[in-house]
């Protein structure tokens, strides 16, 4: 379970960080956020400030795995009874898989679903809470990720602490490959590289 859960929470925040560097100006937006929220914390030296203040951030997130979800087919179902969705029947005892990847870029529920747009989700109410069919990264129903919370504060306290500390620079010649990789989760297919300059004093260790 936790080795199921580091490994969907890292693919994800690796996915952040290649969509922030290949989009600058959203890259200088999250970061402004993340550095205004945590300096005010240290100057007041009040945690509670940070709680629920990273908005940008977290729309960073969603469109992240409405793009990238870590675990892109969910695992099978398999009906004990027969029944129809969208006119196609499924005979009892079929294995059904569902595709979240697909139905994250399905163009019939996103407007523009190619491009890496987080104000998307700043009038969108679409949640992936299990109430919105559309946008599944975490599964739905009764077998829904029961980690979510858990993955959602791992994803986001390590990529404030990243984008509050460092600058990041993708130094490579050519566009960076965004190729995912074959297998249970959907990691990069080439790890990402990265340059980081320190741009905030590391906190004692
Ligand atoms: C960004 C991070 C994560 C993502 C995207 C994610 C995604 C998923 C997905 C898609 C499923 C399958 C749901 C379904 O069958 O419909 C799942 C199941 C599960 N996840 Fe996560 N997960 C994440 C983090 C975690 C963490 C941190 C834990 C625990 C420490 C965890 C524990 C589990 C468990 C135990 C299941 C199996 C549930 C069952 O079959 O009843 N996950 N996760």
């Amino acid at each position: 379970m936790m080795l199921g859960g580091s490994e969907t929470s890292a693919t994800a925040i690796e996915w952040v960080m290649s969509e922030l560097v290949r989009h600058p100006v959203i890259m200088k937006k999250v970061q402004r956020e993340v550095r205004e929220v945590f300096d005010e914390v240290m100057e007041q030296k009040d945690d509670a400030i940070f709680s629920g203040k990273l908005w940008y951030l977290q729309m960073v997130v969603k469109e992240t795995l409405r793009l990238h979800p870590p675990v892109p087919v969910l695992p099978p179902r398999v009906n004990d009874e027969g029944c129809e969705v969208m006119g196609y029947q499924i005979p009892a005892r079929t294995t059904v898989l569902v595709n979240a990847w697909a139905i994250g870029r399905d163009p019939k529920h996103w407007q523009d679903p190619e491009s890496f747009r987080p104000e998307r989700f700043e009038y969108n109410s679409v949640d992936f809470r299990g109430g919105n069919f559309d946008f599944i990264p975490f599964g739905g129903g009764r077998r829904q990720c029961p980690g979510i919370n858990f993955g959602l504060a791992i994803v986001e306290t390590t990529l404030a602490d990243l984008l509050y500390y460092f600058d990041w620079e993708y130094k490579g010649k050519e566009e960076l490959d965004m190729t995912e990789g074959f297998g249970i989760s959907s990691r990069r297919k080439w790890p990402l590289s990265l340059a980081a300059t320190l741009r905030r004093p590391l906190p004692p260790a």
